[in-house]
């Protein structure tokens, strides 16, 4: 069942596109993760998706309903954690919690999930005394109270120590657990790639790439590098012969192996026919941000997050 349906939308903010056509389906349970770089349209897609903003073309669906058209039904349907939600003040985080719950018709425990935010010992605590982090906590149990079948978080855990980030992470996947399907908006590719079953990368407005995190890897990776050094005297031929192999490189005895496709075993193949052994081998593992930068041209902004405020 598909639970989330963007086709050809597009968005201009005056005369600056922001987002110019991005397409995606998201199925019932899944995490499905946006990446890509700052002004990329990712919070701008997500905010059409919420309702938030009128799309100038295009069309989205959530759970089957259209978010201007169905507004209301698809406010109880879906809950919204967006980057730097901003409260009262003066708001405790019991009342933040007491009053959201009252706008919907199904919600959850407001209480259990305070417990489970760790937020119960701040209850009384007012929204300006919060640490970013517990803000942030907040902001997605504010989220989650409603109940929805579908949840967008948008820059999770932006702020987040590494434990918290981490507690976060586990909290998401009991989520989703629950049946509740998620779009994860994210800066961090270990975020991306622990949490999202699939994702698109988003660039200039336009989808690069929508695959699971490993088959944005390998589609990204087309190179390969593998470096090694021989048990004994080898011909260069024995491996530049091999169609997975482009390039060979022999420095001070170190072997760098250049190719693509299944080149490692390959080599291993030709290594063994010549009864030669490959030793100190390392083969280059391409990850998330080589597959980021490969799709937009740009690194990510970091795997690390800033920390705002000790929690
Ligand atoms: N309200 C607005 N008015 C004018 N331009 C806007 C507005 N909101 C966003 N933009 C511009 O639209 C483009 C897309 O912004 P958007 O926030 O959707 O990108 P993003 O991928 O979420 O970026 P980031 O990762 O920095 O949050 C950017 O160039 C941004 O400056």
């Amino acid at each position: 069942m598909i639970a989330l349906e963007v086709q050809h939308l597009h968005k201009r903010y005056g005369h600056h596109v922001a987002v110019e056509d991005v397409s995606f389906t998201v199925e019932e349970g899944e995490i499905f993760g946006i990446i890509g770089p700052n002004g990329a349209g990712k919070t701008t897609t997500v905010e059409c998706i919420a309702g938030l903003r009128t799309p100038d073309s295009g069309t989205i669906s959530v759970l089957g309903l259209d978010p201007i058209k169905d507004r209301a039904e698809v406010r109880e349907q879906l809950g919204v954690q967006l980057q730097e939600s901003s409260f009262p003040d003066a708001i405790k985080v019991a009342e933040a919690l007491e009053l959201y719950s009252s706008f919907y018709r199904a919600p959850v425990d407001w209480r259990e999930l305070m417990e489970l935010l760790r937020l119960a010992e701040k209850r009384n605590t007012r929204y300006k005394a919060l640490s970013g982090g517990q803000k942030q906590r907040l902001s997605i149990a504010l989220a989650l109270v409603g109940n929805p079948k579908v949840a967008i978080l948008d820059e999770l855990t932006t702020g987040l120590d590494p434990q918290a980030r981490r507690d976060t992470w586990s909290l998401i996947e009991r989520v989703r657990d629950t049946g509740v399907t998620i779009l994860l908006v994210t800066h961090f590719m270990d975020e991306a790639k622990r949490l999202s079953d699939r994702i698109a990368v988003i660039n200039g407005g336009r989808v690069a790439a929508v695959d699971t995190p490993e088959g944005l890897i390998t589609q990204a990776s087309a190179v390969q590098q593998v470096r090694f050094r021989v048990s004994q005297p080898l011909d260069k031929s024995v491996l530049t012969g091999l169609t997975e192999v482009t390039d060979v490189e022999i420095t001070e005895g170190r072997w760098l192996v250049t190719g693509r496709g299944q080149l490692l075993s390959g080599i291993a193949g030709a290594l063994a026919r010549a009864q030669v052994v490959a030793e100190d081998l390392r083969v280059d593992q391409p990850n998330l941000d080589d597959a980021f930068l490969a799709f937009t041209g740009r690194a990510p902004e970091s795997s690390e997050p800033v920390e705002r405020k000790a929690d």
